[in-house]
Formats: C-alpha cells, structure tokens, sequence
C-alpha cells in the first residue's frame, strides 16, 4: 500500500470516527431523556433494564451478517455504550466477591460494563448482604460451573433472601498458576478458591502432587498472599496476576478446556418478558415415595424443558432436600405459571428465584 493510500484510508477512518462519536453523544442524549421519561413514571425508577439489554445485544448479532467482526466484539463493544449511556442516567453500584482481580469482577465488566461503580465483598454472603441493605443495587455471585457443578455457597444463600435473579452471565474460565519466583520447584504451598482446587485437580495431582493447598475466600484473595509469601503460589486468572505482580508459571491449568462459570445477577426488581426468558426456582422435594417423580411431572405436564437441577440438603432436618431447578420460560408465560399451580399442590416449599433474559451462547 502507497504513503498516499495510507493517508487516505486513515482521512475516512477518522470521517467514520467524526460520525461514530456524535452518534454516541447523541444516544447518551436519548439515555438522558430516557431516564426523565422514567421519572414521570415513578419516584424512584430502575434504570438497569435487563430485558432492554438483551433485547439490544439480539439485535445487534442479529444484525451482524457478513461482518469482520464477531458476535462477541461487537456485543462487548455496544455493553460499553449501553454502560456509558446509562452512567448519564444514574452511577450504579455492583457488589461483587473481592478483592481486585476475581472472576466475579471480570463477570461484573462484561455484564454491566465499565462505568459502574463496584462494591469488593468478602464473601458470597456479604455480596447477598450488600444488595439487601442497599450498598449495592445489583450483586453478582457465581452459581454454577461448568467442570465442578453448583456453587454450594450460593445456593444456600437463595433459601433465606427475597433477592431476585434478575440476570446471568457466562464466563470462561483460564486458570493460571501464579508466583512472585519463576522457579515452580520452590513452591511449597498452593493458595486457591476451593472451586479452582477442584476445577485444576488432575493437573495439580500430576505436576504438585506434594504441595500444600490451602482454600481462601477468593482467587484474587489467594493471589494477593503468594504475592507476600515467598515459596507460594496461587491459582487465579491473568487479571489477579497483573494486579499483584505475579509471574504465570503455567496458563490454561483447568482440566477442562471448557471451563465455564456461570454468575447470576441479584437485585431488588422483577425483570420482565422478553421471549427467550429462564426461571430459577427452589423446590421442598417431600421425603415420600415419588415425589421427585411428581415434581418433575409438573415440568413434563407443561411442556417446559428444565435445563438445570440441583439438590441440597435442607439443613432443617438430616436427610431432606431441597431443589434448584432452572426452567425456561418466564414466570408470566402460561405454562411456567401452570408447573408452579401444579407444583404448589405437591410440595410444601415453591420460592421463585427469578425470570430473566438467557444468556447469548
Ligand atoms: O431503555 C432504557 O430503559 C434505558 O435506560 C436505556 C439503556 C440504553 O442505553 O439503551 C440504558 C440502560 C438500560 O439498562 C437499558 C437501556
């Protein structure tokens, strides 16, 4: 390519820039006006809409046909436009697992965006807490993953909050061994989340079979210590490293190339239809002859395909369970309010956790 081509091409680049960025001034313009618009409505409006969210981001792959660019660029792209448009409305603030450098965190930014404030808790608990006092508006806690099942933590939180599910998000998961040496064969401890020990297990038994492990509150929170203890390593994402200035010792530690978590988003509010809606709900499961039979039943009944179940123990009596189903639909569709009448009628216990968009896969 000639000099005289390269200065014109950059000529049209910034032409396009010109429009992109008044087109972006004046959506913040619309954001403002949205957000008066939903003053006159009620006092104290939501101004995270969900279901509004993720009808933007369908449209926006629906949209990309035949472009350079993929799904995921161009729908990380325009979360950032709806997180600066939304920051004119109002600052919102988002409870997460901390410290700086978790997952929870890079959950957060890919959801909401960068132009949020955020809330670094200590644990998954004071992450519910923070939402039900009204530090935080929003919560996001891991739920599930993909290699290791329920986060047991999480779950248990649900039986007691009147949160509601009002988002979810998939992330995948890279894990990394992270030390302030470069020399692996001085590590005498681990430091991880008890979710990653488990998600790296047969890497860890093959290469540190002899090494010490030690489950903290979080990756970051591990990082943070090898990051002061010499002769220590942690387990965390290349975030944590940069953070804490750790050296990667070794990348992509996971056992299973998809490793996936899936995080869920807490708040206050009931999100609405949007037609491609999941529901979470947790069930008593009776301890009588069929009754899971019967509770599945109701799902079968209506035609309602259950992508998700999960059974825990109550903790009111010893060896009675308690369910986490997912369901798709949403609880204003005819059939998901249909299962729940016929579940009414078999247990004892039918919390609704939630009904929101699905995540893009
Ligand atoms: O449509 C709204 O309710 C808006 O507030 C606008 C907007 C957007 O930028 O498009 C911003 C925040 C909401 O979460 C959804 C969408």
């Amino acid at each position: 390519m000639s000099k005289l081509d390269l200065a014109v091409i950059r000529t049209q680049i910034d032409e396009v820039d010109t429009q992109i960025q008044a087109l972006i001034t004046q959506r913040a313009n619309l954001a403002k006006d949205v957000a008066k618009a939903k003053y006159a409505e009620e006092s104290q409006p939501n101004f995270y809409r969900p279901e509004r969210e993720a009808e933007i981001l369908r449209q926006v792959i629906s949209r990309n046909q035949n472009s350079v660019l993929p799904n995921e660029t161009l729908t990380f792209i325009f979360q950032e436009i709806m997180s600066a448009c939304r920051a004119v409305q109002k600052n919102i603030m988002v409870a997460f697992l901390g410290p700086a450098g978790t997952y929870s965190q890079t959950a957060v930014f890919k959801h909401f965006g960068h132009a949020i404030q955020t809330v670094p808790a200590q644990t998954i608990e004071d992450v519910f807490r923070e939402v039900e006092v009204g530090n935080a508006e929003y919560g996001v806690v891991p739920i599930e993953n993909s290699t290791e099942g329920g986060v047991n933590q999480t779950l248990d939180c649900f039986v007691n909050t009147s949160l509601k599910i009002c988002g979810e998000i998939d992330l995948p998961i890279h894990h990394c061994l992270l030390a302030m040496t470069q020399d692996r064969s001085s590590i005498t401890r681990i430091y991880a989340h008890q979710q990653s020990f488990a998600q790296c297990r047969a890497w860890l038994n093959a290469n540190m079979p002899n090494v010490e492990r030690i489950a903290v509150n979080s990756n970051a929170e591990a990082a943070r210590r090898a990051s002061n203890e010499a002769g220590t390593a942690a387990i965390a994402g290349e975030t944590a490293a940069e953070i804490y200035h750790l050296h990667v010792l070794s990348a992509h530690i996971e056992d299973h190339v998809h490793n996936t978590t899936r995080f869920v988003v807490l708040g206050k509010q009931n999100t609405p239809v949007t037609g491609n809606d999941k529901t979470s709900l947790y069930l008593s499961l009776p301890n009588k002859m069929g009754s899971l039979y019967h509770l599945l039943g109701c799902f079968v009944k209506n035609t309602i395909n259950m992508s998700k179940i999960e059974s825990r123990p109550s903790r009111q009596t010893a060896w009675d369970y308690v369910l986490f189903v997912d369901i798709e639909g949403h609880i204003q569709d005819e059939p998901v309010k249909n299962a729940i009448q016929d579940l009414q009628t078999q247990t004892a216990i039918v919390k609704h956790l939630g009904s929101y968009p699905r995540v893009l896969r």
